[in-house]
């Protein structure tokens, strides 16, 4: 059996809104393996970014128990969890979130600087795959937004993350566009045995994914 990468266990959330309890997540339980790859589904307010967030130590759970990596994750005080997050998780959004006053180059390589490693043959195969080799020297600011899409993508796995979280990752994209960047995603990803949990609302992007988990109602279905 491959490593398990997630492991969430009775995982509940509550927000509290004045008097109104709002339960979003009710009893989770999911695990993803190294490797694997899984579509979450469900519908806008489902709980999908809110379990995203979860898994990378954005937010707590109310109650419940999250492993990474094998790890109880109970006891990590912010340095582990900065430690988790520069190592071995890789972030992929809607938005990109680029460094928009660096270069196409420096925002690939600033997962690097985090870790304290250079620029290797790994980032050259990225820039080389996604199609960024004349565009490297480049502001990010004046790519196109599938352009900024791929170098979100190149930054998200320049490190050789163990997890890849994306939300929506296609979400600004064309047709064509979203079906190139899917599969050059999965492509890169299983290079190195990287695990992706990904939020899409795209049926066809799921179909990308070996697995679905579909948000309802606070409960996943599989
Ligand atoms: N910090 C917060 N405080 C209160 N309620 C919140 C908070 N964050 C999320 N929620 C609520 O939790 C529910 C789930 O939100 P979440 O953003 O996880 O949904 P989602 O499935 O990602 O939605 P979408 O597809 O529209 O992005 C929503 O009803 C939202 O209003």
């Amino acid at each position: 059996m491959t490593k398990l990468i997630v492991e969430l266990n009775s995982i509940n959330k509550t927000f509290i809104d004045g008097e109104q309890h709002h339960c979003v997540l009710n009893d989770v339980a999911l695990s993803l393996h190294q490797g694997e790859s899984v579509a979450l589904t469900g519908a806008s307010g489902s709980g999908k970014s809110t379990l995203l967030n979860i898994i990378a130590g954005f937010e707590l759970p109310t109650s419940g128990t999250l492993s990474l990596l094998g790890e109880p994750t109970s006891h990590w005080d912010d340095k582990r969890w900065s430690q988790f997050r520069h190592q071995q998780l890789g972030v992929v959004f809607q938005q990109f979130n680029l460094l928009t006053p660096l270069s196409v180059e420096d925002n690939i390589a600033f997962p690097l600087h985090l870790n304290g490693k250079r620029w290797n043959s790994w980032c050259d195969h990225l820039v080389e795959t996604l199609g960024l080799l004349s565009l490297r020297k480049r502001h990010v600011e004046t790519l196109s937004g599938g352009q900024q899409q791929r170098v979100a993508i190149a930054r998200a796995l320049a490190h050789q993350p163990s997890l890849l979280l994306a939300d929506e990752p296609t979400g600004n994209l064309d047709q064509s566009a979203t079906l190139e960047v899917m599969a050059l995603l999965c492509q890169l990803a299983a290079e190195h045995q990287t695990s992706i949990l990904m939020v899409t609302h795209s049926l066809e992007c799921a179909d990308f994914m070996q697995r679905r988990w579909h948000l309802d109602l606070g409960t996943v279905h599989e």
